[in-house]
């Protein structure tokens, strides 16, 4: 997993190419024939969880299903970053201008998230953690499930700081009742080889030329090379990984501006990813006359749908009392 580290925050990962895009195809197919009473409408975007509702007593727990638990084992068996079976999955829909306020996971989770994107890219940007920010409800919503009774210490303005979905205590009874898959996952049939050597170009800085990539980067794109290690942002390209633990996970919000473009500055620290064909599709190209084929785009257009899945631990899970089919 080193060689796919990227910035200075620890720690955070990217891996471009986790998913092909024969299996991102099917993932998005089976996201959208998902009941549509599956969908959570909010604000900003809509949503979908699995694995169960979160509580701050305990996760009430629920079978994933195959398409996802593949995703699940896949990621588990590729990163090595779980102790436990991931066993919670909430995927976001984002229309083009649509985003997530920088907020804190919480502590309902085992503290290292893994992300998959599907459709079309996003830039994520991570910000160090203020006590005096201000409360979003939103973001309460974003991890815990809205439309699920979670306990108002979630949405309590008088909770303490504020952008975190503290919805309770740490927790640390070990979730139960879902069983690794360590094959036939879509995910961990990932090409990696391709991606290992992107990612060592992400990690390393430094191309086949000796020069670096990052600077090769930064003259394209006009920047001074003044990366603050604190202020981190990732380019989430279709088909890629991002998993984040550490002080990423505890010290820093992280959230997806609500813009029709995003620009890509000076914080990113995964511009290689930009280079990786298919930055944007051919029919996203079309759009953007300006976008030749050598110069690097100095935004990402928001111009389709992206989905993202959202891989967590509960560490917390209830014996599911009954279930009614
Ligand atoms: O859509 C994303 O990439 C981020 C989602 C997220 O931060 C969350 O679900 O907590
Ligand atoms: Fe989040």
């Amino acid at each position: 997993m080193e060689n796919f580290k990227v910035g200075e925050l620890p720690s955070v990962y990217y891996i471009p190419d986790f998913v092909t895009a024969e299996q991102e195809r099917k993932l998005i197919d089976q996201i959208h024939a998902a009941p549509r009473t599956k969908w959570r409408e909010l604000k900003g975007r809509r949503l979908q969880y699995w694995g169960g509702m979160v509580h701050e007593k305990g996760m009430i727990p629920e079978p994933v299903p195959k398409w996802l638990e593949g995703v699940l084992t896949g990621i588990a068996a590729k990163t090595d970053m779980f102790p436990s079976p991931l066993n919670h999955v909430l995927i976001n829909e984002y229309l083009p201008g649509q985003g997530i306020m920088p907020h804190q996971d919480g502590p309902m989770y085992y503290p290292v998230v893994a992300i998959l994107s599907l459709g079309s890219p996003a830039v994520m940007r991570f910000t160090p953690r203020k006590s005096s920010s201000p409360h979003h409800p939103d973001d309460s919503q974003a991890t815990t499930e809205p439309g699920t009774n979670l306990s108002s210490a979630v949405d309590s303005p008088s909770h303490s700081s504020s952008q975190e979905h503290t919805a309770a205590n740490a927790l640390a009874s070990e979730a139960s009742g879902l069983s690794g898959h360590s094959d036939s996952s879509a995910a961990a049939q990932a090409s990696c080889q391709e991606t290992g050597q992107t990612a060592n170009v992400m990690q390393n800085g430094t191309a086949d030329s000796g020069k670096s990539v990052f600077s090769k980067f930064e003259d394209q794109l006009g920047f001074t090379g003044a990366r603050k290690p604190s202020h981190c942002s990732v380019v989430l390209m279709p088909r890629s990984l991002l998993i984040f633990k550490d002080e990423a996970y505890t010290d820093h919000l992280h959230g997806i501006d609500e813009s029709m473009e995003h620009e890509i500055d000076e914080t990113v620290v995964n511009l290689p990813a930009l280079e990786i064909p298919g930055f944007l599709d051919v029919e996203q190209r079309s759009f953007l006359p300006s976008l030749g084929g050598e110069s690097l785009p100095q935004t990402v257009p928001r111009l389709g749908p992206r989905l993202s899945l959202t891989c967590r631990h509960v560490l917390k899970v209830r014996k599911a009392m009954f279930r009614i089919r």
